[in-house]
């Protein structure tokens, strides 16, 4: 740990300080998050429009999406589980103790195939119609017939192989973003539709300023949080002195992981701690800012997250877009993966255990 140069790992110090200043003064500061207001807006409507597309119906490639999703998505996992040993070294035991590294292994090998696959897939299909990649059928070509044909011409300059061209569909199509949104439908949907349709009244949409009335909606989100942190042993860190909590002796040095899953779960704190319950946070002065110790997603104390406000803001902001834009409901009747199982993977950063199945709709 004391060679980090990211600021999340540094050892407390002259460079940790540095860095968090830059983080808190320069980039992250309400000011400039605020000054992003209108980048963020135009990016949700980005977001709004695409979602429409499908919607609506024009284009979807749905089963090609499931294939390549599940076992992307059974990767993630994986890696989810490998990262604490990377992490933490002395939990790497765990990797070797329930197989994690030999499943990791083999879901690697079946991605291969199935890539191999698909690019065969491919190539036999443009032999079969007898045609290449054309300008004009841009629309028809998808990322595969576009790589290929890049291969083909060696319009980039140098020769991609088809080892390349799989990293690359795999990559492009990865969830990057670690703090995966949840989106669930429990019986507060028409509470928070309402409120925010409300708020927005004839606007044609949500804008930051309206968050502020949106009260119903940010306890929503607070209890997303509770329930699901999105890093629920927050950051690894290390005591700097000898000290002691609740009796026991912790020396300096000593490696430190806060539970903060488990601690929003904690029925000592907690009335029916299990229960997507909003209405919770509605008269209570409860925020996520590391005041209050029974909910802390985003840590506390000075090594605390600094994104917060510019986190809380877009998730807010997309959540606020999406259920005004669209009613949504989850397919009946499927069981497996398309249901709405809320459940969770293993690993520092948490992720559905599956995909999030949802069908947007315009409302009437
Ligand atoms: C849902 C969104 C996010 C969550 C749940 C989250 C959560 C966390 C957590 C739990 C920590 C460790 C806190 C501790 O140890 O007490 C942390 C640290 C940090 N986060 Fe975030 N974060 C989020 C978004 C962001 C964003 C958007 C940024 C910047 C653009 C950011 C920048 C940082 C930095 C720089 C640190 C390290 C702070 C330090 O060690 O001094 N985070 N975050």
């Amino acid at each position: 740990m004391s060679d980090s140069k990211d600021v999340a790992s540094a050892q407390y110090g002259n460079y940790w300080r540095q860095m968090r200043s830059i983080c808190v003064l320069h980039l992250l500061s309400a000011k400039k998050v605020q000054s992003f207001g209108s980048v963020r807006e135009e990016e949700v409507s980005v977001m709004i429009e695409e979602i429409k597309q499908v919607a609506l119906g024009k284009r979807y490639s749905g089963e090609r999406g499931t294939k390549l999703r599940e076992p992307l998505n059974e990767m993630m996992d994986r890696l989810g589980g490998i990262v604490i040993g990377d992490y933490i070294p002395w939990l790497d035991w765990l990797g070797t103790a329930n197989g994690m590294y030999g499943r990791a292994k083999r879901v690697a090998k079946q991605l291969d195939v199935f890539f191999d696959e698909v690019v065969d897939d491919h190539v036999s299909k443009r032999e079969h119609d007898g045609h290449g990649y054309d300008d004009d059928e841009e629309e028809q070509n998808d990322l595969v017939d576009i790589l290929l044909n890049i291969q083909k011409t060696e319009a980039t300059g140098f020769q991609i192989d088809r080892t390349t061209i799989k990293a690359l569909i795999m990559y492009l199509l990865n969830p990057r973003v670690d703090n995966d949104r949840t989106l669930e439908t429990p019986n507060c949907d028409a509470e928070l539709q309402g409120e925010v349709r409300n708020v927005v009244s004839s606007k044609t949409r949500v804008t930051e300023e309206d968050l502020s009335s949106m009260h119903y909606m940010k306890a929503v989100v607070k209890e997303t949080f509770r329930l699901h942190p999105p890093a629920p042993l927050l950051l690894p860190r290390e005591s700097m002195v000898d000290t002691k909590v609740m009796g026991y002796d912790i020396a300096k040095g000593t490696q430190v992981i806060v539970n903060a899953w488990a601690i929003g779960r904690d029925p000592s704190y907690w009335e029916q701690p299990l229960e997507f319950q909003p209405e919770r946070f509605l008269n209570s002065s409860i925020d996520l800012k590391g005041h209050d110790f029974e909910v802390i997603p985003f840590g506390a104390g000075r090594r605390g997250c600094p994104g917060i406000t510019f986190a809380m803001n877009e998730i807010e902001l997309v959540l606020a877009n999406l259920v005004h834009h669209f009613n949504w409901e989850v397919p009946s009747g499927v069981q497996g993966l398309q249901t709405l199982d809320i459940a969770e993977t293993t690993g520092l950063s948490m992720r559905r255990k599956f995909p999030l199945m949802a069908i947007a709709s315009h409302p009437a």
